[in-house]
């Protein structure tokens, strides 16, 4: 018999397999995708978390992905090793022996040196900058990863044109609205940021923006230099003791505020999801949207640019601004209707803007807005300064590296983060829940298709401290990719799973056992369904199989009503017979006889003497002839060949 793999190598190439596809699927498939969600549980015994609606269609083996890209894709943001793609390069050494696969990273923006360096260390790098959107597609089937920062439109096209190469997009700074996130998903490709080193490049240059929109800075400079000297003209406003509007309470704009309370400032912000003991830390009241832009002799924008931030500067806003109010924006251009913006600058609403971001960039060259002579403008140096830059290079070149390498980023934007104690727990259990998930969508037989699956976990830990999205992520993969077009990953099992109308719930039940291993068992129940294999019906008609992690390695110990207690591992066939003696010899000798090597086998039944299942780990996968042999074994009621 053969032995089975080191349980920590199966864990291993099993989260590589969580953050990607896996190397035997076919790449070239579309896919669609989206997070998973967290859940939160307070009793023993909980519905977790169930996906999609009942109403959607079922699938079936012949069902393909309904997305609305036809492209094909492999969707991995992971594992090197099971990238089979001719077009990564491999590195040779001296004697011009392959050693392994490199990916290839596309910056397509200005990076600095240091990160670069990372990069190359790891990769090979291309740095084609100022890319057209036709070339960005035109190369990006080749790259595994690209890194941006807010000048490269990345788009749902050049998600398509990646062909499921691309694993991770790295956007070099915060704003990740030049990033089409519902794309990145759907084609399971893993967006990530760096979302703190340029915070007080942002925060100063909105406080150089303040203060030189203050005192006409900008204005008598260009007038000195066309020759004038007009000092009456440029007489400029006072900070100290006026009232500062800081719209958007993250980051930046905390540092802004702080910065402004040492210029003497009154700072008042709005935001709706800021803690407010952050707030009155730094002495700052949070007040409503209507109060900040209703008091406010400064207003500070510093909130994302989002579908609820859209254009919030608009005619209406501006009307209720006290009149003669000044406008600092270092966020988003499109947070502003920058039409309405020209009027109200017109009417004196707004005294004066300093804007150092707009809605297109750059800006039409005659631009209302820019050319006002109210407005100040930089061309989106918020985050341009030297340790800015080196910090965030550095930032993303490590999440991007990290990403490639198959961890989970902490900084990732559409997936979500997993601690990577939590990961290295629960690897083994990873495997088996992807493969609980192969084996019971393989005992589905007929048209009716799947709609709803449950995932039921034995586990001694309190709900709360089992994080089951993995897992839940991973049985998912285990049904829909035998079966579909579509490669699952962390970033769009849930997204898939709802696309084809799949319901996932979960149950938890918590046992009285030693909570030192996170999980005891997962069962996998498939409801409304006929079975190949009858006997893995439960008593309530659904194919429910369950498994175990023993000593590392994952076991399937209960098929329908039987107990068995095979590891999983190759491939597995399972047997209804009538219990007598003989009937292991019998099979094992029709296996023997094709050279199909059995790893492991093992017998349960419900009662002596009556039915039982046997279940034979195999190498290989036994020829027609050889299945057509064991079926006519005349014990033999029922049999199911598997591939894990
Ligand atoms: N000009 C530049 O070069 C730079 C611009 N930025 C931009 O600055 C903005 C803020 O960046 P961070 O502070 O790092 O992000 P952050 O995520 O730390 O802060 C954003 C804050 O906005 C709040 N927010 C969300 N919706 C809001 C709403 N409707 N009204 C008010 N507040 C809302 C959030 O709760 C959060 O506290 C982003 O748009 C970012 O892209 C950041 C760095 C450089
Ligand atoms: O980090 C951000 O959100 C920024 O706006 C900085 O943009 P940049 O990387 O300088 O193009």
């Amino acid at each position: 018999m053969a032995s089975t793999s080191s349980p920590h190598a199966a864990a291993t190439a099993h989260l590589n397999s969580l953050l990607s596809s896996s190397s035997s699927v076919n790449h070239n498939r579309p896919s669609n995708l989206s997070f998973l969600h967290a859940s939160s549980n307070s009793s023993s015994v909980k519905l977790l978390h169930s996906v999609s609606a009942s109403f959607s269609p079922s699938f079936s083996s012949s069902s393909s992905s309904s997305s609305s890209s036809s492209s094909s894709t492999k969707t991995i943001f992971n594992a090197l090793k099971t990238v089979e793609s001719a077009d990564i390069s491999l590195s040779r050494d001296l004697h011009g022996v392959v050693s392994s696969p490199k990916p290839t990273i596309l910056v397509s923006e200005k990076l600095g040196e240091a990160g670069l360096d990372l990069l190359r260390s790891f990769g090979h790098v291309d740095c084609s900058y100022d890319l057209s959107p036709q070339d960005l597609c035109a190369k990006i089937s080749q790259c595994d990863a690209l890194i941006v920062r807010s000048g490269t439109k990345v788009t749902r096209e050049v998600f398509e044109a990646a062909q499921g190469r691309l694993k991770v997009v790295g956007r070099a700074g915060v704003g990740i609205d030049n990033v089409d996130l519902q794309a990145a998903t759907e084609f399971g490709c893993l967006v990530v940021n760096a979302p703190t080193a340029n915070t007080i490049a942002a925060a100063e240059h909105g406080i150089a923006l303040l203060t030189s929109m203050a005192r006409n800075v900008a204005q008598a400079d260009a007038s000195m230099k066309a020759g004038k000297w007009l000092r009456s003209k440029y007489v400029g406003v006072s900070l100290v003791g006026k009232t500062l509007a800081v719209m958007g309470f993250g980051k930046v704009g905390s540092e802004v505020a702080r910065r402004a309370k040492g210029l003497g400032m009154h700072v008042i912000a709005h935001d709706p999801y800021a803690p407010a003991d952050r707030a009155r830390a730094i002495g700052v009241d949070l007040v409503s949207f209507e109060k900040a832009i209703g008091t406010a002799d400064f207003i500070s924008l510093h909130m994302p640019l989002t579908p609820a931030t859209n254009k919030v500067f608009n005619d209406d806003t501006f009307a209720k601004m006290k009149k003669g109010v000044r406008l600092i924006n270092v966020a988003r251009g499109g947070v502003i209707d920058e039409d309405a913006l020209v009027r109200a600058l017109n009417s004196g609403i707004v005294a004066q803007a300093a804007l150092d971001v707009f809605t297109v960039e750059p800006p039409p060259k005659d631009s209302k807005l820019v050319q006002h002579e109210n407005v100040t403008v930089t061309p989106h140096l918020g985050a341009s300064t030297k340790e800015a830059q080196e910090g965030v290079a550095i930032e993303i070149a490590e999440a991007v590296v990290g990403a490639l390498n198959g961890e989970l980023s902490a900084t990732a934007v559409n997936a979500p983060m997993v601690p990577p104690e939590v990961l290295s727990e629960l690897a083994p259990y990873v495997v088996l829940a992807e493969k609980l998930g192969r084996l019971a969508v393989q005992l589905v037989t007929g048209g009716s298709g799947i709609q709803s699956v449950k995932v039921v976990y034995k586990s001694a830990r309190d709900p709360d401290s089992l994080d089951t999205r993995l897992l839940r992520a991973m049985v998912t993969k285990g049904i829909i990719e035998p079966i579909s077009d579509t490669i699952i990953n962390l970033v769009n099992a849930d997204f898939s799973a709802k696309q084809k109308g799949l319901r996932i719930s979960e149950e938890r039940i918590v046992v009285d056992s030693s909570p030192e291993y996170p999980v005891q068992s997962i069962q996998v129940n498939i409801s409304n369904v006929q079975s190949k294999f009858a006997s893995a019906l439960s008593e309530k008609g659904n194919i429910s199989i369950e498994g175990r992690v023993k000593y590392g390695i994952p076991h399937l110990t209960r098929v329908g009503p039987f107990s068995v207690d095979v590891s999983l591992d190759g491939n597995l066939i399972l047997c209804k017979q009538v219990d007598q003696p003989g009937m292991i010899g019998k099979v094992g000798n029709i296996l023997g006889e094709s050279n199909v090597n059995v790893s492991f086998m093992s017998v349960g039944r419900t009662v002596k003497r009556k039915l039982a299942i046997m279940a034979i780990g195999v190498d290989e996968e036994p020829d027609k002839d050889t299945q057509k042999k064991i079926g006519e074994v005349s014990a033999i009621e029922e049999f199911v060949f598997l591939k894990l």
